[in-house]
């Protein structure tokens, strides 16, 4: 069993307070107070361009902060304790294309410090997690879409981070990809992970145990699907966040 860390325990696992964020001078993130809970699977939905990235990249320590403050894990975002902690996947998948799969899990593994049999182990699970077998010597530049953004969750899950923030993980994968997914996502938070997935495709908010509606910077909602479909009489997700985003509710909530 691990040794007690900070951020164990039934708080949450993030919060953050008045957070601002500008970049290229833009406005990005407007005086956000939020908090993220343990064990549990948090949507961040949102609209292209609303500043999903941007608070993924606030949360791992990877983007300058305006204004506010934001404790990952009991620690500041982007403590150097925290890199064996948070698992992060980018949209884009941060792999070396000219390796094989095998070649960038032991790469990754290495970074974050595992060894020897600790090693074999870690990637071998995450290989059977992601349905990876049998492509250990394959490039991963020869690899389809799909499989390719299994490589980047498989990297994300290789230290079993107690936090994992997954950036649109399953944009343009088939549906029973997206399926299993899903139901990995869920297991990790049934082991004791809390995950942060984001994603703009609305369908997914509902397989979320709580959601964070995001637009424009600024939080709409942070409840569950069901609190939200109550709060405004939506009968999906989709009407509801439409309702949300309308100017006379945003009059209401402020
Ligand atoms: N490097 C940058 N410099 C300046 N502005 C940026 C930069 N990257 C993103 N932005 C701006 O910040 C805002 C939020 O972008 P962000 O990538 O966080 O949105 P998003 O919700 O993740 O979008 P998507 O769903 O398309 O990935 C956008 O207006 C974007 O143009």
């Amino acid at each position: 069993m691990k040794n007690a860390e900070p951020g164990d325990g039934a708080g949450p696992v993030v919060s953050g307070q008045d957070l601002v964020v500008r970049r290229g001078g833009q406005l990005v993130l407007d005086d956000l107070t939020f908090s993220i809970a343990a064990g549990k699977v948090t949507g961040l939905l949102g609209p292209s361009g609303c500043g999903k990235t941007t608070l993924m990249r606030v949360l791992v320590g990877v983007q300058m902060v305006t204004a506010g403050t934001v404790t990952v894990l009991g620690l500041p975002a982007g403590h150097p304790r925290l890199r064996a902690r948070v698992g992060y996947a980018t949209q884009a998948p941060a792999v070396y294309p000219d390796l094989t799969l095998g070649e960038n899990l032991r790469y990754f593994g290495m970074v974050l410090g595992l060894r020897g049999r600790q090693l074999r182990e870690a990637m071998a699970a995450v290989v059977a997690q992601l349905d990876l077998g049998g492509l250990d010597r394959r490039l991963v530049g020869t690899f389809s879409g799909g499989q390719l953004a299994r490589v980047g969750l498989a990297v994300a899950l290789l230290n079993r981070p107690d936090l994992l923030i997954l950036d649109e993980p399953t944009v343009g994968l088939d549906p029973v990809l997206r399926r299993d997914l899903w139901a990995l996502f869920h297991g990790l938070a049934a082991d004791g992970a809390s995950l942060l997935v984001s994603s703009h495709v609305m369908d997914e908010a509902a397989r979320c145990d709580t959601l964070l509606f995001m637009r424009e910077g600024r939080f709409l909602a942070e409840a569950s699907p069901v609190e939200i479909l109550k709060r405004t009489g939506a009968s999906d997700l989709e009407s509801a966040f439409l309702a949300l985003a309308s100017p006379e509710r945003r009059a209401v909530r402020q």
